[in-house]
């Protein structure tokens, strides 16, 4: 995969049979998906549904075509950091219920079409495999998603061209690149919604957020300040922390370690545990996976929304690490 190829994503759809790839070099397109390195396989996925299993010397990830959606990633030598739930559903359409959503390019409900789906079209939309390939210890997939009859005829009916570039290794870094395509600006809101797997929410403490003010979405929406000490969640916790580009840090000493969640081109985190009652509610979450999975998402929202003017590119970027707990003193 070349920086041209990442670039000039082929074809026009969004299907995920459709080429990638520079061409044969007489003007006409491969028919066939692009050619993958050993470490990259695409297969049938839970539920039929079109998934790559990457195995790096570093690290291993699943990824399903729909939404672009990383459900797996650990460091060859650690347990699994993506949370996924053991009641999603894998179905053509449906949400994937953990790992890390691309929610775009609204995120939570559309503010004024009640029967646009939820975080956006972009997590539900089969996105295309535009390459892979192997890079020192890591394996570099990139997906792509562009507009289509069926985004244009909703409610967010702009062109754009999104490429998700995902590098698999002993960290997991995810690039969320979009470009607007039309001719006037653009303003959209993302986020890449990391489900992290934990040992216990109960005793998990958040760093990075201190005195950074937050939106209550538990509350209403009110705007709170956030205190000088790191966040233990305690309750049903939904906040979108505004104008932050920091590092959290999720101390988890029920799993033995810390997941470091770095970001860039991103002002906005989003702190989410539904907690028993909330969780209890939705119905591909089993009732006490809730105490296992901690969501921080690296975002642009609310008023940290982008705009692009024609032609423009902004990239979002999220970085996972592992650190293992040190011995006890
Ligand atoms: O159930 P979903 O549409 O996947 O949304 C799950 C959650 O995502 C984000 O964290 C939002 O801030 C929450 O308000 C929402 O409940």
């Amino acid at each position: 995969m070349t920086s041209a190829d990442a670039g000039t994503p082929a074809g026009t759809g969004s299907g995920t049979g459709s080429p990638a790839g520079s061409g044969d070099g007489d003007g006409r397109v491969p028919s066939g998906p692009p050619d993958l390195p050993a470490s990259v396989v695409l297969g049938p996925g839970e539920g039929g549904l079109d998934r790559l299993t990457v195995t790096a010397p570093t690290g291993r990830a699943e990824i399903y075509l729909q939404g672009a959606h990383v459900t797996r990633w650990h460091p060859t030598d650690a347990e699994d950091v993506l949370f996924l739930s053991a009641r999603s559903r894998f179905a053509d359409g449906t949400a994937i219920r953990g790992g890390v959503p691309i929610c775009f390019p609204w995120f939570g409900p559309h503010p004024t079409d009640a029967t646009a789906p939820s975080h956006g079209f972009a997590r539900v939309l089969p996105w295309r495999l535009l390459g892979a390939r192997e890079a020192g210890d890591d394996v570099v997939v990139e997906l792509g998603l562009e507009d289509s009859p069926q985004t244009r005829a909703g409610a967010w009916p702009h062109p754009f061209r999104a490429t998700y570039r995902v590098t698999v290794g002993a960290t997991l870094r995810l690039e969320l690149e979009v470009t607007g395509t039309g001719t006037g600006p653009v303003t959209f809101e993302e986020a890449l919604h990391t489900y992290l797997a934990i040992g216990d929410i109960r005793t998990a403490v958040v760093g990075g957020l201190e005195r950074t003010a937050y939106r209550d979405k538990v509350a209403g929406g009110e705007v709170v300040q956030g205190a000088s000490e790191p966040v233990r969640v305690t309750g049903e916790t939904d906040r979108v922390y505004l104008g932050t580009r920091e590092t959290a840090v999720v101390e988890d000493p029920a799993g033995g370690r810390s997941v470091v969640v770095g970001k860039d081109g991103s002002a906005t985190t989003v702190l989410w545990n539904p907690w028993a009652e909330k969780a209890a509610a939705l119905a591909d979450l089993g009732d006490d996976e809730w105490t296992r999975m901690v969501c921080v998402e690296t975002a642009n929202t609310g008023d940290d929304a982008v705009t692009l003017e024609p032609g423009g590119s902004h990239t979002m970027t999220a970085t996972l690490a592992v650190r293992l707990a040190g011995p006890a003193a």
